[in-house]
């Protein structure tokens, strides 16, 4: 096994190894792909104002999510047919999650059930009901198309709540007018998310959408994002701009191709490390510390005359 220093490297190890196909379906995007792109580079916009002289000797990454604890703000986005990459797919998922002491999200269309999932032992987990898809063509992409039930709509949401206790985190939300929604139709949260690049092309970043949504929610309900989190210094930048957590979805299945389980832990320890050197070079010892002051974005350097 090859030294492997950021989540990145994974990819490119992943692509060696997977049959063309499998790797295709799992690193691409919708169309021209170019909100694929941009999900990685408006992170490279969004600059640091770290804080000096803090005594940094603790750091605490701890954090509630839905009433649940886990060890940093940093969890699994449900992706699916795992065992593609990896023949123990969602298990090792699982197994890994559990020992970073962070969630997973088990995919509707998983290629193991919830029962053996559960088999693995003692962890958090979500499961995600799905809803809509578009990526580059192939037959998997018709096959899902004919799948997906589109007269789904806010109704559902309400109806969910009737059949089940469980919180519901609604995902896709990039606008304050669904933020909007998302709490009169009573979700426990929302996941700021263009589906990994692979639905609408031409999508801002999520990340770019963040503080909308943010600012709409007030801190009525937890804002969570996903979409091109690759680095500790990505995490902490969502968290500035009022994420209470991000979801990684691609680094799990490139990781798990290469290496399994112990690939998937190896991607969550890395995040970690980062995201926690990140914090020391800021000058935050927690999460809470984390402000919107840590960071520079676009909007911030439009001259004030021209708002
Ligand atoms: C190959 C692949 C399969 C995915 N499968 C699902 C899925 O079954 N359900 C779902 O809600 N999201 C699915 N997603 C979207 C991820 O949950 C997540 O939103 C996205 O991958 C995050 O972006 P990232 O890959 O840049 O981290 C999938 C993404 C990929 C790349
Ligand atoms: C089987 C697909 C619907 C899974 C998915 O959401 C994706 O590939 O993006």
């Amino acid at each position: 096994m090859e030294l492997i220093t950021n989540v990145s490297e994974y990819e490119r190890l992943a692509k060696e190894r997977l049959p063309k196909m499998v790797y295709d379906y799992y690193a691409s995007g919708a169309e021209d792909q170019w909100t694929l792109k941009e999900n990685r580079e408006a992170f490279s916009r969004i600059l640091f104002r770290p804080r000096i002289l803090v005594d940094v000797s603790h750091i605490d990454m701890a954090t509630n999510v839905l009433g649940f604890n886990i060890s940093m703000p940093i969890m699994i986005a449900p992706s699916a047919m795992q065992k593609m990459a990896h023949p123990e797919g969602e298990l090792a998922t699982a197994r890994a999650a559990a020992a970073a002491g962070t969630a997973m999200t088990l995919s509707s269309w998983a290629t193991s059930s919830v029962e053996e999932v559960n088999s693995v032992g003692p962890g958090i987990r979500f499961f995600q009901l799905y809803v809509g898809f578009m990526t580059n063509d192939s037959g998997l992409a018709s096959y899902v198309a004919s799948q997906v039930d589109r007269s789904l709509s806010w109704k559902d949401v309400k109806w969910l709540q009737t059949i089940t206790s469980l919180p519901i985190l609604v995902k896709g939300v990039v606008t304050a007018e669904d933020t909007r929604l998302a709490i009169e139709y009573g979700a426990a949260g929302i996941i700021v998310s263009n589906h990994g690049a692979r639905q609408l092309d031409y999508v801002p970043a999520t990340i770019s959408c963040l503080e909308e949504v943010v600012r709409e929610a007030k801190g009525r309900l937890p804002v969570f994002l996903d979409g091109g989190v690759r680095r500790g210094t990505d995490v902490f930048k969502a968290l500035a701009l009022g994420a209470s957590g991000v979801f990684i979805g691609r680094p799990v299945l490139f990781s798990l191709a290469v290496d399994g389980e112990a690939g998937v832990r190896k991607v969550l320890q890395m995040l970690r490390d980062e995201l926690e050197l990140t914090m020391a070079l800021s000058g935050c010892t927690s999460l809470r510390e984390i402000t919107r002051s840590h960071v520079i974005t676009d909007s911030d350097r439009i001259p004030r005359s021209r708002l």
